[in-house]
């Protein structure tokens, strides 16, 4: 013990070595009082990527070295959350990152199998205190013994099962399991549907291969970004310090809802609703309310210009509008085609009759009159408000608004009125991937944004222009002693150019690829993992799709959790990839003790006979308990069970009851946060079964479960890791 204390002495020594280079480089970039633009660029550069540094340090200081591996050859290696080096000529490994191929044996080797390992050990630390040594003998004719040898493999495990839950998911990084590590290192080429029963792990393997994925294609993924998608922001709130921990930050986490960048999904639909959008045919409703912007005159529109009136008939328009949609380009891109038809329509229509031959000859204008009207149509308001009519430029945001408020014709009978609302509601969830979908049929029209590009690029290029002219004058002024001419001192404006200059400073774009992502609806990440993934709904899935075109997938789920009936995997993945996917299932269940799976396996059979739960890898020899009470007495039972088993320091409890209940229910747990912000770092928590998604308390109470769709009850019943109760009513 002695001499791993010291071991992690010396590495904490040199990581605060490199905390304190990194703090004084800060420091001292932030004092640099150097006001060039390079200098100013370089500055913020360095500042950026340290401050980066010290908060990943930050992050992983907890729990830094947690393993060894000793070799058969007599080597051995610590295993850390990152890697560490020496800062010697050769920047020799002290600390090896749980990632790296040789920290792999320490993951996969056994008895059987060992991996030219002799001992695998297992530190436990407080803060930088080793409080704990656990070896397991992999090599048999080894003799040597650390005196630290014990008999159950699994006990660190175990022990981290069994250890009271705080409202945030954990890093599993020091156990994690052989079929876990396989996936979690799978190459990030194409797409992997990871399948599992409650507690089988999906969650925190997925974490970590999206942490292993950044480092092992680390130049890639940190270029295009890693996505994580959750099911709703309390979730991702608690699985958000996962990946810090590991030292990573360069992935986006975000719920479907978040990923139209400008709309705040604050809305919510009926269930109805919901599924209705949701559905793969919306993607043509979206399209067939596209078309139907694109309009005909009813029957002819007539256009006052410069004392002439001008008509536009329905063949005119439909012939304008067929040459426009044949472009194949997005709606907006493709008005300017449309207008452009129509002006030649226009144009012709008023040049025949300006230059009509009395005598019936040849028309009399010749063609710099011609485009002398077309321009002068083309400067008409009366025209562009004539092509508004026709085909206006559209944003998703008015498309959907509108659609929604008058779905009558779009939508069936039922389905419209199910989704009808006022034109000013709030965006939901569900809108996002119409919004997308709209979005990608209109496209934008750039022209303006473009322009603006443009006169901001020139205004970059006078401003460095400006910078050289100053630095060029304080050249002689700087190196004044010297014989100009010959001076071998480079200046800045010997090596840069305006231009050059301003390209950098359009790189500066200091803001990490994720934070990029995150504005940038067309954005396409380089890995997209979904938890949860069996709940999207079609048109969710068109709309990450897009934002993958390499289609670097890794998907977990449950169907037999699903909130929104269960569609196979095959049917949703069918339209992107066919059949080249690869289905894998984890069957180990690790949060639920055996106890409890039983009983939540035995409810879920009444509905599915031959259902098979994940096997529970631990028992705790607790029953779950049940009470029956009447209508009245369900608050104060409710309070009596939460009041009996609230944590006093540690742990977390769950209440989850049906929505109806939950006020009169809060109403009786003061403690209990509960609605729509949930913080799961209190120590009571009332939520209902979908919001339960995902998570996991020590104890849970489960309110009327009867009262939740099968899945969701299955759901409810095993969020448990210790304790489960469950209250029913009378009647
Ligand atoms: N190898 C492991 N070592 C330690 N803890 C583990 C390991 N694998 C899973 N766990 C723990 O088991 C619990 C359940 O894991 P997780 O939430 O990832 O399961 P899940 O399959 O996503 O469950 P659900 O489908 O119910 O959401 C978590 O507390 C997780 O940290």
């Amino acid at each position: 013990m002695r001499k791993e204390q010291r071991f992690v002495a010396g590495l904490y020594d040199r990581v605060d070595a490199l905390r304190g280079r990194a703090e004084s480089t800060v420091r001292h970039s932030l004092g640099d009082t150097g006001t060039g633009q390079q200098a100013r660029l370089e500055r913020d550069i360095t500042v950026h990527e340290q401050s980066h540094l010290l908060a990943a340090l930050d992050a992983v200081d907890s729990g830094l070295c947690f393993g060894r591996i000793d070799l058969r050859d007599g080597g051995h290696h610590h295993i850390g959350r990152v890697g560490v080096r020496e800062d010697d000529a050769d920047r020799t490994p002290i600390l090896i990152d749980w990632r790296a191929p040789v920290a792999r044996p320490f993951y996969l080797a056994t008895g059987h199998a060992p991996m030219d390992l002799r001992r695998r050990r297992h530190l436990a630390t407080s803060g930088r205190e080793v409080t704990g040594l656990h070896d397991e003998i992999l090599d048999l004719d080894d003799t040597e013994r650390t005196g630290h040898e014990q008999h159950d493999a699994d006990a660190v495990l175990l022990a981290a099962l069994d250890a009271a839950r705080t409202g945030r998911m954990h890093d599993i990084v020091q156990t994690i399991q052989a079929e876990q590590d396989r996936i979690i290192r799978a190459p990030h080429r194409g797409v992997r549907v990871v399948e599992g029963g409650p507690g089988t792990g999906k969650t925190a393997v997925a974490l970590h291969r999206a942490a292993y994925l950044l480092y092992e294609y680390r130049e890639l993924l940190a270029r295009r970004a890693v996505l994580i998608v959750g099911p709703n922001p309390a979730f991702l709130g608690y699985i958000g310090e996962v990946l810090p921990s590991l030292g990573e930050t360069g992935v986006l986490l975000s719920t479907v809802g978040e990923l139209f960048p400008g709309v705040t999904a604050t809305g919510t639909d009926t269930e109805e609703a919901a599924e209705i959008k949701g559905r793969a045919g919306t993607a043509e409703v979206i399209a067939r309310a596209v078309r139907d912007r694109q309009a005909l005159p009813d029957p002819v529109l007539e256009i006052d210009h410069d004392g002439d009136v001008l008509v536009l008939d329905r063949e005119t328009v439909r012939a304008a509008r067929d040459k426009a949609r044949a472009t194949g380009l997005p709606h907006n891109v493709a008005r300017e085609h449309f207008e452009g038809h129509l002006l030649n329509a226009l144009t012709d229509q008023r040049a025949g009759r300006l230059g009509a031959d009395p005598f019936g000859g040849p028309n009399l204008l010749d063609p710099s009159d011609v485009s002398q009207i077309r321009s002068e149509l083309d400067d008409d308001p009366a025209v562009h408000d004539a092509v508004d009519a026709l085909w206006p430029s559209l944003t998703p945001q008015r498309l959907v608004a509108e659609l929604l408020a008058d779905p009558e014709g779009h939508f069936s009978g039922t389905d419209a009125h199910a989704v009808r609302r006022p034109p000013t509601a709030a965006w939901t969830p569900a809108d996002v991937p119409l919004l997308d979908e709209a979005a990608e049929l209109l496209g934008e029209d750039d022209r303006a944004a473009q322009a603006a590009a443009a006169a901001e690029r020139r205004r970059q290029v006078a401003y460095a222009q400006g910078v050289l002219d100053v630095a060029y004058a304080s050249r002689t002024y700087e190196f004044e002693d010297v014989d100009d001419e010959d001076s071998e001192v480079l200046g800045v404006q010997d090596v840069l150019d305006a231009e050059t200059m301003a390209e950098r400073q359009e790189e500066a774009d200091h803001r990490t690829a994720a934070e990029r992502a995150a504005a940038d609806r067309t954005w396409a990440f380089g890995h997209i993992v979904v938890d949860e993934a069996q709940e999207l709904s079609p048109m969710a899935w068109r709309l990450l799709m897009r934002r993958c075109p390499t289609r670097s997938l890794t998907l977990v789920g449950d169907p037999a959790q699903s909130s929104t009936g269960t569609r196979s995997w095959r049917e949703a993945l069918d339209p992107y990839v066919g059949d080249r996917w690869e289905h894998i299932r984890l069957g180990v269940n690790y949060r639920t003790p055996a106890e409890i799976m039983d009983y939540a396996a035995e409810e879920r059979r009444a509905d599915h006979p031959d259902f098979e739960p994940p096997r529970s890898v631990r028992s705790t020899g607790v029953p779950p308990w049940e009470r029956t009470v009447a209508e009245d007495a369900l608050p104060g039972a409710v309070a009596e069970a939460v009041a009996a088993h609230t944590p006093d320091d540690e742990g977390r409890l769950a209440v989850v009851a049906p929505r109806d209940r939950h006020a009169a229910l809060a109403a009786v747990l003061p403690e209990a946060t509960y609605g729509e912000q949930l913080d799961l770092t209190r120590r009571v928590v009332l939520l209902d079964a979908r919001q339960a998604k995902g998570l996991e308390f020590d104890t849970v109470l489960v309110v009327e479960p009867d009262r939740f769709a099968v899945n969701d009850r299955y759901v409810a019943l095993t969020r448990a890791t210790q304790r489960l109760g469950v209250l029913r009513v009378r009647g």
